[in-house]
């Protein structure tokens, strides 16, 4: 299946398509005094940006004309387009000139370009109400559509629209006044003086901040700060132009609109319309050269500014201004805000995917694009896909095209076979040859598949995703065949999306690299090199960094160093660090004599994942070999100056000590805590389905069989089990939670509320008890089914035996189902590079399946403990399991023991204890209600 887009939709429909309900569309009553009816406007509000329709009779017009709008801002083009013809593309563009220069028009302040007219007609006389040709190009979405259509390649090119709007200018000689000069229009016939007069407005002087882009001789460019003052009632074009050194605005390109400063403004690149080469000396200056012209870079005087061009992803020649200023379609007033140094650096460096996945904003050195797309819950930041398709119009390249199918993989024998295999080879390697056997394909992806990401796809039916990256003309950049199946088809798609997207990654980080991989064709590669180098600029060597050096607060030994280089933090651990990141100052240049550091980067607190690649590699290599409660403090040599520069709290400073300076960056970093890799992320590898939806599904079947009305779930966490009894009949009436851990209960709480909202469960009451399992509570006495999965490993291993002593005697539940890890298995979950570690003296607890249990049993452990424990409270027990096979050696995964009370023996009477402190409840006749305290003492429970 491939994700393309449906010849039938329209500009709504697509809109849809690719927004969803993030597109939210609001209708405004317009009234116009001259029209007796009422006129509609569409306001429609899209993630990264807002437009408004202009006024229609219909309500549904105006909606599909923000629509088509919004399309036109992303670069999509509406289908009709492809059904216009050349003549009528030309005849539309005159069509839309003779509209702009209308009296009606000038009226709309709502259009960008309206206000760039209102404020030309308060111009000095020679230049009143010209318009230059950039803004007409940048502005106006209905010319760039119809310039598409006579040529594709204008979206890099403003020039070339300013090249059609002066050719189709020229048919209105009599309305338009056309200088061939002059890249401006004017109206032949003055606008009526009252019009004018009523523009006559005083508005507030601007002073902002803009970068200036100073084409320098040497190879880079030079990057300044520079103030733009706008004085009262100048045309803010005419204010850039003259910074650049041109006469007037009439001599400006305009870029496409990139990045956002930290307020959220847009930025656009400013430029002089570039001078052609001498050899083409018949074009003089501020003329346009006819569009063919316009193709080559070498055809211009001026050289190439790699850097705005970078920025803006469109060709910009000469020295340039990046600025956040203009109209928009919010107001007619001159929105702006600074462009710092910083924020372009930002903006510069965001260009790349690396750039866009951020832990924080604050994270710029610390944070890369991770490895593997998990679930949409555990991702921070933009989606890979759209990541992806932004990356795509950011670098002029054709929407990726994904195509999805299921495949077959080896089936689990085959698959456990093979295990057994890698267990007898016991070889160093064993994890990549997991890789490489369980890949189920000759599929060369694996070449570039990075050791660490390392999962067992025990899949056995599933969808595999390949993406497929053109270039605008349909030429083949990218062929991204990942092999690895996944349970969801949006889960392949979005993994899909983030191999293409590290793949860019790297490429761009490292440009010295090979092109020439196979899988991959390199044909459009060159002129990938082309667009971007200007990154290679960006990242000298970045991927290059020297093996940190280590510094410690304390005095340290040879062997205290090897000691620490032992990795005691294993993949899939969330990690918690303080760290900062400085530029050494040497002595030398301090005039104080002290050594000085500049703070580049700093977070007090930021939590990651280890293993799948989205921290700074060194920072994560230190950080895995630390204790917690450990400082360490280490150097690398420095990355590109771009990323440094987007980092620190003070550009240009840090920008003036970096030219001084060749200095290492420092880190400190100080370890505050770690989790262990979750059981459900281990397990959610493993096993399809996660084995906790198997432990799950294990107990509702029993539930299901024993026609019970009573249950509680002893340590029930978030409520996994009491969730799937809310959507599955039984003959339950009441169901409990108990559990020590008030952030679960909080978040189980928080799931049965909406859940029983939704009023389909045929429950009397539920209800969550704050309270330790290892302490009797007389209101849960008797009941017909207790379970307990996965807890008692979580105590001390005394605990479990007084837990199962306190649930038969005193709590005496017809039925208890308990699981618990069987030990066993887990040298084929430590196959798994998610428990990958290189101490090999690792502690005792680490070899668990999370740092949390307490202890793990193998099966003769649990089956004593079961055994002696239903022997001597007049039970009966049955083991079982989910996970592998029971018969075949190591067991099943999860370990299950289900005990019966024996018929015969009675209900002992007990004495009241409550120590359970309702935190929630719900019942069916009151519906659903926050816990009354004075209601609590009556027993919930008929027994
Ligand atoms: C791994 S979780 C299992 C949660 C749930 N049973 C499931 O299968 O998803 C273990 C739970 O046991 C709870 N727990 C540990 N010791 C407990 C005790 N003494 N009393 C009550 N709950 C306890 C923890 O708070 C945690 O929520
Ligand atoms: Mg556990």
């Amino acid at each position: 299946m491939a994700c393309v887009k449906e010849e039938t939709l329209t500009p709504k429909e697509t809109i849809h398509q690719k927004f969803g309900v993030k597109a939210s569309y609001r209708i405004e009553q317009v009234h116009v005094p001259s029209q007796s009816s009422c006129l509609y406007r569409c306001h429609l509000q899209l993630p990264e940006f807002s437009v408004v329709s202009n006024v229609f009779k219909k309500k549904q017009d105006s909606e599909q004309s923000a629509a088509e709008l919004a399309l036109e801002k992303l670069g999509i083009h509406p289908h009709d387009d492809d059904d216009i013809t050349l003549g009528q593309a030309w005849d539309d563009i005159v069509e839309r000139l003779k509209y702009i220069f209308s009296d009606e028009f000038l009226s709309d302040d709502h259009h960008p370009l309206g206000s760039h007219l209102r404020a030309s007609l308060l111009r000095d006389s020679e230049r009143r109400g010209s318009l230059p040709l950039s803004a007409i190009a940048a502005f106006d979405a209905n010319i760039n559509s119809r310039c598409k259509v006579i040529n594709p390649s204008v979206e890099q090119d403003p020039i070339l629209v300013m090249s059609y709007v002066m050719k189709a200018a020229a048919k209105l000689s009599d309305y338009i006044v056309v200088s061939p000069h002059v890249a401006s229009l004017r109206k032949k016939t003055p606008y009526p003086p009252a019009v004018v007069e009523a523009l006559a407005t005083h508005r507030e002087s601007i002073k902002l901040e803009a970068v200036y882009i100073q084409c320098a001789t040497s190879d880079e460019e030079i990057v300044d700060p520079v103030i733009l003052d706008i004085t009262s009632g100048r045309y803010y074009l005419d204010t850039i132009a003259e910074r650049l050194g041109l006469k007037d605005s009439s001599q400006l390109i305009i870029s496409r609109t990139f990045g956002k400063t930290s307020s959220g403004y847009e930025c656009r690149v400013y430029s002089a319309i570039p001078k052609p080469s001498p050899d083409k000396s018949s074009k003089s200056y501020g003329k346009l050269p006819a569009d063919e012209d316009y193709h080559q870079s070498s055809h211009f005087k001026q050289p190439w500014n790699a850097k705005a061009s970078s920025a803006c992803s469109q060709d910009v020649h000469g020295d340039a201004i990046v600025a956040a200023v203009g109209y928009s379609w919010r107001s007619n007033e001159l929105e702006h805000d600074d462009v710092t140094l910083k924020s372009f650096y930002r903006i510069y460096c965001g260009m790349s995917p690396n750039g866009i996945y951020k832990f924080s904003r604050q994270a710029v050195i610390a944070a890369h694009l991770p490895f593997s797309f998990t679930t949409k819950s555990n991702w921070r930041g933009t989606l890979p896909r759209e990541m992806l398709s932004m990356f795509c119009r950011q670098q002029q390249l054709a929407e990726p095209v994904f195509t999805i199918c299921t495949a077959p993989v080896k089936p689990l024998s085959d698959i456990l076979r093979s295990f057994k295999k890698i267990k007898d080879s016991e070889s160093n390697d064993g994890n990549n040859q997991c890789v490489n056997e369980y890949a189920g394909s000759d599929d060369s992806y694996n070449h570039y598949n990075s050791k660490d990401e390392e999962e067992l796809p025990v899949l056995e039916s599933g969808y595999r995703c390949d993406v497929k990256i053109l270039s605008k003309s349909q030429d083949l950049v990218l062929d991204c065949s990942p092999g690895n199946l996944y349970e969801k088809e949006s889960y392949a798609i979005q993994n899909a999306a983030l191999k293409a997207l590290t793949w860019f990654s790297s490429f761009f980080e490292d440009l010295d690299a090979d092109p020439e991989q196979p899988r991959y064709t390199n044909g459009e590669l060159n002129w990938m090199f082309q667009r971007n180098i200007m990154i290679k600029g960006k990242f000298p060597s970045s991927k290059r960094y020297e093996e940190p050096k280590y510094k410690s607060k304390s005095k340290t030994t040879d062997m205290d160093r090897k000691r620490r280089r032992v990795r005691t933090i294993p993949n899939g651990s969330m990690v918690s660090i303080c760290y900062s990141v400085s530029v050494q100052v040497d002595s030398d240049f301090s005039k104080t004599g002290k050594c000085l550091k500049e703070l580049i980067e700093s977070n007090v607190e930021m939590e990651f994942e280890v293993g799948v690649g989205s921290m700074n590699p060194h920072l994560e290599s230190v950080v895995t070999q630390m204790c917690v409660g450990q400082y360490a403090c280490f150097m690398t040599n420095r990355p590109a100056e771009g990323l440094v520069l987007a980092a620190s709290n003070d550009t240009v400073r840090t920008r003036s000590l970096l030219s001084e300076l060749c200095a290492p960056l420092e880190y400190s970093v100080h370890l505050l805590g770690v989790k262990g890799p979750t059981e459900k992320r281990v397990e959610a590898v493993f096993f399809k389905p996660p084995l906790s939806n198997q432990r799950v599904e294990y107990a509702v079947k029993l539930i299901k069989e024993s026609s019970a009305s009573t249950l509680v779930d002893f340590g029930c966490g978030s409520g996994s089990l009491l969730e799937s009894l809310l959507e599955v009949p039984t003959s339950l009436q009441t169901i409990v939670g108990v559990d020590i851990s008030q952030k679960a209960l909080a978040r189980a709480a928080k799931m049965l509320h909406s859940t029983l909202n939704k009023g389909a469960c045929k429950l009397k009451s539920v209800t969550l008890f704050d309270g330790s399992i290892l302490e009797f509570d007389s209101r849960l006495h008797g009941i017909d089914i207790a379970t307990c999965l996965e807890v008692i490993e979580h105590m001390e291993e005394d605990e479990a035996f007084q837990f199962g002593k306190t649930v038969l005697s005193l709590f005496q539940p017809k039925l208890l189902l308990v699981s618990t890890p069987n030990y066993e298995y887990n040298r084929i979950l430590h196959k798994s590079s998610l428990y990958h570690s290189k101490d090999r003296s690792m502690s005792q607890r680490s070899k668990f399946r999370n740092l949390d249990h307490k202890f793990e049993w193998t099966r003769a452990q649990f089956n004593h403990w079961a055994s002696k424990l239903a022997k001597s409270h007049n039970y009966s027990v049955e083991f079982s399991g989910v996970g592998g096979s029971g018969n075949v050696d190591p067991g099943f995964a999860s370990q299950i023991a289900v005990f019966r009370r024996k018929s015969f023996s009675e209900v002992e009477k007990v004495s009241v204890q409550q120590p359970y402190k309702v935190i929630w409840e719900w019942t069916r006749v009151e519906g659903d209600k926050k816990y009354q305290p004075e209601q609590s003492s009556s027993s919930l429970l008929v027994c």
